[in-house]
């Protein structure tokens, strides 16, 4: 049988990744970095939609790869409604609640792109997203908080949380819904997530809710001093949000999202780098270590992925700290690309049904 030819794209806060596959053979893939300067042109996610399409057909024109040659093109899923983790075809309401929701983020473009990219092709091949990022399979206790005006969401970088944790069942012959993990992934974004008998029970709300502090978030800040500041009359709502996403964390304190350069200030002795380090990694363990009350300390493996899992600078200042609660295990950059194609394969095999996105939520009701 001919294998499955499959575009995936993924874009994400600090690049564009793009991957062809032949069956599960990759045949091209890159990774295309946006400092946050290029990206600060923009004032939407959708304003990045040309730049970062463009970046992805260079990328196909390049490897002499013709869109009529694909069989089928998956993007990473978006904020959309909660969903069951899966693969969904790309629908009308799809598009439109990535357009009208109340949160914007570089992976509401992938489901778009793919849409765009498929319609250009005379085979009239499909797009489809996979595990978007609001794969929801939070407890109840889960979502409250303090006050019964807000509640938790789901949003996490569940397609590389999902493909880690299969990858170490498959490793350790243990299944996936018989282990209890924590899974770390350290990207753009940051996301720490328990996960119970295959279920993400818990996981930080990472686009920008809470959680430890990214190369461009600033993750959990104090409320009270956050609210005095939106309505001390300095800022507008607009630079507020930036200072939470984009604008937060190592852009704020350093200037750059490139936590790769920010490294290796830190190794040639420069304090400001070492000191951001230190702060990563002490926000990353402390959510580790709080997650790890949710198994009473009972954890089959801590699991550090993401692009930031390639710094043996940070992966050991975390290990230091977390160690005393189960091995670590590490999975540096990530499994999303290939996920992606998997997830085309299985459907194509039968292994998994296809799943319909309804939505066409309006602001409230799409994140309600
Ligand atoms: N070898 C490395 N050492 C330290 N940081 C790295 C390394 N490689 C990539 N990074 C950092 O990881 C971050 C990007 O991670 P990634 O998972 O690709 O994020 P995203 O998908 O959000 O764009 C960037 O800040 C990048 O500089
Ligand atoms: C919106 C949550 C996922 C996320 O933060 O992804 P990036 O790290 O790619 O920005």
């Amino acid at each position: 049988m001919k294998s499955l030819k499959i575009l995936t794209l993924n874009p994400g806060s600090t690049s564009t990744k793009i991957a062809v596959y032949s069956g599960e053979l990759v045949l091209i893939s890159e990774t295309i970095k946006h400092q946050s300067e290029e990206l600060d042109q923009f004032d939407t996610i959708f304003d990045q939609m040309e730049l970062r399409k463009h970046t992805i057909l260079e990328c196909l024109s390049a490897a002499n790869i013709e869109i009529d040659s694909l069989d089928m093109v998956i993007g990473r899923g978006g904020l959309l409604k909660p969903i069951s983790s899966g693969i969904y075809e790309v629908n009308e309401d799809m598009l439109y609640d990535l357009v009208h929701g109340d949160l914007q983020h570089a992976s509401n473009l992938g489901a778009s792109i793919a849409h765009e990219i498929a319609k250009t092709s005379t085979k009239g091949i499909k797009a489809y997203i996979a595990d978007p990022v609001v794969v929801d399979e939070m407890s109840e206790i889960a979502k409250l908080t303090g006050h019964p005006n807000f509640k938790r969401r789901s949003i996490f970088h569940a397609l590389n949380h999902k493909a880690v944790a299969r990858h170490y069942a498959g490793i350790t012959k243990k299944p996936y819904d018989q282990m209890n993990l924590i899974i770390a992934h350290m990207g753009g974004g940051v996301s720490v997530g328990a996960h119970q008998n295959g279920k993400v029970v818990d996981v930080n709300q990472a686009l920008d809710g809470e959680g430890p502090v990214s190369p461009e978030r600033s993750g959990s800040l104090p409320a009270g001093d956050l609210i005095r500041a939106a309505f001390s009359g300095k800022y507008s709502e607009a630079e507020m949000l930036k200072m939470v996403v984009g604008h937060g964390g190592m852009v704020a304190y350093l200037g750059t999202n490139d936590a790769y350069k920010i490294e290796q200030l830190a190794e040639k002795g420069d304090e400001s780098a070492i000191q951001f380090y230190e702060l990563m990694a002490y926000q990353v363990s402390k959510e580790i270590g709080s997650l790890a009350t949710i198994f009473a300390g009972s954890v089959d493996a801590i699991i550090l992925t993401g692009g930031l899992a390639k710094s043996d600078y940070l992966v050991d200042k975390i290990k230091a700290r977390v160690s005393f609660l189960s091995k670590v295990e590490v999975f540096p950059g990530e499994d999303e690309m290939y996920a992606l194609a998997m997830n085309g394969i299985w459907l194509n095999q039968g292994i998994l049904q296809l799943q319909t996105y309804k939505g066409r939520g309006e602001k409230e009701s799409v994140n309600g």
